[in-house]
């Protein structure tokens, strides 16, 4: 399985787009969240919304959703089909009542299903999206009261929805065979919806050597000398995972 970062930065960074991946396996494209700066990222890297199997959310924020709309109106519009979206249970409501629904609704289109054929994700299970793609949904704590997943890929790759720092369920993981993580990373404190680069920095070597930073800030660069073994995940570049 490959994993190529269409965009690798923050919610406000403006030098990186925001932090989507494109997953690739056996021809299988699987859009990983479809953010504000997605439609364009997608552009530049040679890409129409049509090469896409299907997109994969992680949680409501607009770095994240917020090019769903574009997407949904594409398909509907030049290519009169409805994308797959694979979406935690929990955040099928949300996604339609508190994001898409004002843009989307016309005429008789009124619902999320209208637009998308909507596959739902239960958390802790692991689905298989395509041959080589095989995806655990595990919430991961984000912001109070707002619903997050991360993603475990193949049982071995993990790949973080933003999410605080959290020890712990990084040793879990990686005790359990996890082998590589993309983990987002805020670079200066305080971190409190992220984790920062100070407190990844504290992780085990062991766990380090096998995590790369990713949703940075536009000073990346002048933190490129103090992440340690961890490397920052380069916009564009194809990662086999
Ligand atoms: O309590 C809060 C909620 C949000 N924020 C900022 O808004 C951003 C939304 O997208 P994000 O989750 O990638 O990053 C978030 C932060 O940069 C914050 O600093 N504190
Ligand atoms: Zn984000
Ligand atoms: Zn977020």
């Amino acid at each position: 399985m490959q994993i190529t970062m269409l965009g690798t930065g923050s919610a406000f960074a403006k030098r990186y787009y925001n932090n989507n991946a494109l997953i690739e396996a056996g021809g299988f494209r699987l859009l990983l969240d479809c953010g504000i700066t997605l439609p364009q990222a997608l552009h530049e890297a040679g890409l129409d919304f049509a090469d896409l199997d299907g997109v994969l959310i992680s949680h409501i924020h607009g770095d994240h959703v917020g090019g769903l709309e574009e997407y949904a109106f594409q398909m509907l519009f030049k290519h009169q089909r409805r994308p797959v979206l694979y979406i935690a249970e929990s955040l099928i409501e949300p996604l339609w009542e508190h994001t898409l629904k004002g843009g989307l609704t016309q005429g008789n289109l009124t619902k999320l299903s209208d637009f998308f054929e909507v596959r739902p994700l239960t958390p802790g299970v692991t689905a298989e999206l395509a041959p080589g793609i095989q995806v655990e949904p595990i919430q991961t704590k984000h912001i109070e009261g707002k619903i997050s997943y991360s993603f475990r890929f193949n049982r071995r790759f993990f790949y973080t929805a933003d999410m605080v720092y959290d020890a712990p369920l990084l040793d879990k993981l990686v005790q359990d065979g996890v082998e590589r993580i993309f983990h987002d990373c805020q670079l200066e404190p305080p971190g409190v919806v992220h984790a920062t680069l100070d407190e990844l920095l504290q992780l085990p070597e062991a766990i380090q050597q096998k995590v790369s930073l990713m949703h940075y800030g536009d000073a990346m660069e002048q933190h490129r000398s103090r992440s340690g073994p961890m490397q920052f995940v380069e916009q564009r570049k194809t990662y086999e995972v």
